[in-house]
């Protein structure tokens, strides 16, 4: 690896038992057989998981304790894991200069998300932690289909608006994994991609998806047109199909990601620079306008109130004048250097104190 070459996330997604945890496994384990080895780094992001069939560097089980989380704020299962992600991220910074110290040693960095695929895509963590380390590293979504359950038409529909919604938040180049291909081949997929139409003739047969007498149902209609709509989705789409038991299919996913490297660094990154320096333009310019306005306002207000405005203008003589009362400092005044700090005096009981100056009143 050149001194130049960053390493390329890759953050897998998929919803749950799509075979995401498998998935980094074996990818983990054919960059571990690469020769010369070429180790990734591992980030699990799953405070849930009981069993990691990976060693991950960085794990967040080792910062948050999801059971304790629960317990603490009295949450329910995805509550917490909500709520682990939310305490982790407040610690990005750290991981990121972990994986920052290892970009110059390693090719790959891997980040297994949590199983319930919303609590990642769809939180404020998850898009900062998205946007922090895409805007460090060139990154990638993985994003992982069970292939077997997708050759139901509707599953498939849905499996691709939710990578769709993906694609279009993250901005980031995307691959599409249909996994588990040695139970079922992902060809099917490819063609309803391809050729909507043969996605429509699959959902006509459908059994589900004509109503009692035969006509098509309201999301038989629906997906019809989504269909339509995914069509230009899928052009821009990159889709391997691996098996992660077997470990087909690897070697073109890496193959996927190196194309998407440049794709990152093509489209990406100008796009990444861009929206920065519009950030950068639409807040300098909305200062402009508030100052503007505040001396606008002032402006009005003195023609208004041209006497009070006269007296309202800084004299730099009555500043001095002030300086010279009270020595131009804030005194703090520290009472427990007192001689006798919040005492209560009867002064009708008053004894002159050996170390008081002062004539205390007499009773009479
Ligand atoms: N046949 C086959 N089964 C697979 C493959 N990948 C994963 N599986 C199985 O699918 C199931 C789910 O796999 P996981 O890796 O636990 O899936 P996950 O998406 O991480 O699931 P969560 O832990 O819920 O997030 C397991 O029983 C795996 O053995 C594959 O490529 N082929």
């Amino acid at each position: 690896m050149s001194a130049t070459k960053k390493p390329v996330c890759i953050i897998a997604i998929g919803m749950a038992g799509s075979g995401k945890s498998t998935f980094v496994q074996r990818i983990n384990a054919h960059l571990h057989a690469r020769i010369p080895p070429a180790p990734p780094y591992v980030l699990n992001l799953d405070p849930a998981v009981t069993n990691v069939p990976f060693e991950a560097n960085i794990d967040i089980r080792d910062t948050v304790d999801y059971h304790e989380v629960m317990k603490q704020y009295n949450l329910g299962p995805n509550g917490a894991i909500l709520t682990a992600l939310n305490l982790f991220t407040t610690k990005f910074d750290q991981v990121l200069d972990l994986v920052e110290k290892r970009a110059e040693s390693v090719d790959y960095v891997i980040v297994d998300t949590p199983g319930q695929i919303e609590i990642f895509t769809w939180s404020a963590s998850g898009a900062i932690i998205t946007d922090a380390v895409a805007s460090s590293l060139p990154t990638v979504i993985a994003y992982i289909v069970d292939t077997p359950r997708a050759t139901a038409p509707a599953t498939f529909m849905s499996n691709m608006l939710y990578a769709c919604s993906i694609l279009y938040k993250t901005k980031l180049p995307f691959i599409v994994v249909f996994n588990k291909i040695d139970a079922q081949p992902h060809d099917f997929a490819l063609n309803w991609m391809q050729d909507f139409e043969t996605f429509q003739e699959a959902l006509a047969t459908h059994r589900s998806t004509t109503d009692d007498e035969g006509a098509p149902t309201y999301m038989n209609s629906l997906m019809n047109s989504m269909s339509l709509v995914l069509d230009e989705f899928y052009k821009h789409l990159k889709s391997v199909g691996v098996s992660s038991v077997t470990g087909d299919g690897v070697s073109e996913f890496f193959e996927a990601v190196e194309a998407s490297r440049e794709e990152y660094e093509k489209e990406y990154l100008p796009e990444l620079a861009r929206m920065r320096a519009q950030r950068e333009a639409t807040l300098q310019k909305q200062k402009e306008e508030s100052t503007a306005r505040m001396l606008a306002d002032l402006a009005v207000d003195r023609t208004r109130n041209p006497r009070s405005a006269l007296q309202d203008r800084w004299n730099p003589q009555e500043e001095e004048d002030e300086e010279d009362d009270d020595g131009g400092e804030l005194n703090i005044i520290d009472r427990s250097e007192e001689p006798w700090p919040g005492q209560y005096v009867d002064l009708t009981q008053a004894r002159r104190r050996e170390d008081s100056d002062m004539a205390w009143p007499r009773p009479t």
